[in-house]
């Protein structure tokens, strides 16, 4: 079944809608592999039966409640040194498409987990190919919590539940794309003013909280994000830099 979204420029003119599948991910990065996909296709499902997470999780979502789907970009000319520019580009594009319907409280956990409050109200996953040290194909996976009302994490939340009302799901889905073409143009460009808008909408930055890593439990506080990408901790007067998987938040 395929539809389309009006509002947006090239992102979204070609959707292929599936009542129910294992993956959007899977599906829109098959599309690409076999040379059946172009910038801007998405991939979106009512049911995702077997939906990817980060770090090797699967994304859980009650069928036909919530936004489940994944956009084709072509990100030219952008170093795979680069891809964080992606990340916080997809997360911020969310922040600014879900904030304006929340009450305060919406922030992005580094590096693309959407939070209200201290619960995870979306994921994202980005699935890159690459042509030598260039990103090729990214495959941007979205996964929001809208209207479902019951979840067997406690860290886990929905638009509806925070604001006791529902969704039109297509419409959260559309103001995403949009913000996420505004974003999307100049993403080879070393971009400060997106850099510092993603640190402005941080979870937990400059507060003291507990954090993970290499099996110790330390008391610091996030004073940033390295131009690699990488989360900055400051412990005891030292900065700590992490790459994703080397720290947990507790
Ligand atoms: O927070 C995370 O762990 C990332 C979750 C990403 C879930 C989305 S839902 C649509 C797309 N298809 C998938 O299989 N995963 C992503």
């Amino acid at each position: 079944m395929h539809k389309f979204f009006a509002k947006t420029r090239f992102i979204g003119k070609k959707v292929i809608f599936l009542p129910q599948c294992h993956s959007t991910n899977e599906i829109a990065m098959s599309l690409v592999n076999n040379r059946h996909a172009s910038e801007g296709l998405i991939v979106m499902t009512a049911d995702q039966t077997h939906g990817k997470g980060q770090r090797g999780n699967t994304w859980q979502s009650d069928a036909g409640k919530n936004l489940t789907y994944s956009i084709v970009l072509q990100p030219r000319s952008l170093h795979i040194s680069h891809q964080f520019r992606l990340h916080q580009m997809i997360s911020l594009a969310v922040h600014e498409a879900l904030s304006p319907i929340l009450p305060p409280g919406l922030k992005v956990k580094w590096p693309n987990d959407i939070y209200y409050g201290d619960k995870k109200i979306g994921g994202i996953l980005i699935e890159n190919t690459l042509r030598g040290a260039q990103i090729d194909y990214a495959i941007i996976g979205i996964g929001i919590n809208v209207n479902q009302e019951y979840f067997t994490l406690d860290k886990a939340t929905s638009l509806a539940k925070v604001r006791q009302t529902t969704f039109d799901i297509d419409q959260i889905a559309e103001d995403i794309l949009i913000a996420m073409e505004e974003l999307y143009e100049p993403l080879s460009e070393p971009l400060a003013n997106l850099a510092a808008k993603y640190e402005q909408i941080l979870y937990r930055i400059h507060e003291t909280h507990r954090y993970q890593a290499e099996g110790k439990i330390f008391h610091g506080q996030i004073t940033g994000i390295a131009p690699d990408g990488k989360l900055m901790i400051e412990e005891k007067g030292n900065v700590h830099h992490f790459d994703f998987k080397e720290v947990s938040f507790i």
